[in-house]
């Protein structure tokens, strides 16, 4: 009997080739993922970029255009209550229950699920027992964030997801959120989904990060990955005899430099050397997306 390879991991999320137009305008345009058990993955990306159409498609929220996708085993499309329920989800609209009482609230979440968290162990994890008995539209911006991880975590799910969940913090709740998301993926093994544009959140928080730009994902790698590939070619800078500012990237800026220095008659004016930091280079993505650069090459390479 031949055996099976046995995986090197446990594939959570997986799309192949998913794209979504809204009308004529193309937002997805073949995205390929695959989300492993227990890692944070970040998608990041710029506003617009498609990272809630993504998540929504994922969650069975929204139909796509075309492409396979499998979470947690199924089509989403066809995910039924057994398959919502392993589910987590903490989206950017928030839902609308302004009168319920924070704990009473949380506890009516909880008979939804089968095996729920114990709602006031759940306010204490989110740090809202001082709020329990209080209104929910009386609650701050950040503390209704809190509420909707509350909320989205009340069922113990496999799978979360938090759709730019930080979005109005301050910063020490920022902090506590980004200790409160580790505890949930290394402690409980949870699978995290992160939708964030702040690339110093996803750095913090994530496992791996793909960026979505221009309705594609233009890099994928942990963050040290990302970091050593956007260092990987120097970007050596100078002034030209006449004036001129020159700019040249390379993988070997000491060759290039010795060049200059050889064929000078004396100094070079204005000599730099950088390495790109990993946020030069998704800001460099999110230009070129936006000047329709990435566009036009991708057309180019679907001609060719
Ligand atoms: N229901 C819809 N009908 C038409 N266009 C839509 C719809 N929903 C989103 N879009 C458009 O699709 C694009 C991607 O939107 P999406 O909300 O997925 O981006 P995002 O990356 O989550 O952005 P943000 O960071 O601003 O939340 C945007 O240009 C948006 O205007």
């Amino acid at each position: 009997m031949t055996r099976r390879p046995v995986p090197a991991h446990d594939v959570v999320v997986e799309t192949r080739d998913v794209t979504m137009a809204y009308g004529d305008v193309d937002v997805l345009r073949g995205v390929d993922l695959d989300i492993h058990r227990g890692e944070v993955f970040a998608l990041l990306g710029p506003n617009g970029a498609g990272k809630t159409t993504t998540v929504e498609i994922l969650e069975g929220f929204r139909r796509r255009s075309a492409g396979d996708v499998r979470v947690l085993g199924a089509d989403p499309e066809r995910g039924d209550d057994a398959w919502r329920g392993r589910l987590g989800l903490v989206l950017q609209s928030w839902r609308d229950h302004p009168r319920w009482r924070v704990a009473e609230l949380l506890a009516h979440f909880a008979t939804y699920y089968p095996d729920p968290r114990d709602p006031a162990e759940l306010l204490a994890l989110v740090g809202l027992t001082g709020q329990a008995g209080r209104q929910v539209n009386r609650l701050s911006g950040g503390q209704r964030r809190r509420l909707d991880v509350a909320l989205g975590i009340v069922g113990r799910p496999e799978l979360l997801f938090l759709d730019e969940p930080t979005t109005g913090f301050d910063p020490e709740a920022r902090h506590e959120f980004h200790l409160l998301v580790e505890r949930l993926a290394r402690e409980e093994g949870v699978t995290v989904l992160l939708t964030t544009h702040d690339l110093a959140e996803a750095e913090r928080l994530a496992d791996r990060i793909a960026m979505l730009v221009g309705g594609r994902i233009r890099a994928l790698g942990t963050p040290a990955e990302l970091a050593r590939r956007a260092a990987a070619q120097a970007e050596v800078r100078w002034t030209a005899d006449d004036g001129t500012p020159r700019r040249e990237r390379t993988a070997d800026p000491s060759r290039l430099v010795w060049e200059l220095h050889r064929d000078a008659d004396g100094p070079i004016a204005g000599l730099e050397v950088r390495r790109p930091t990993l946020e030069d280079t998704y800001l460099h993505m999110v230009k070129r997306a936006a000047d329709g650069t990435d566009q036009a090459e991708d057309e180019e390479a679907r001609a060719a």
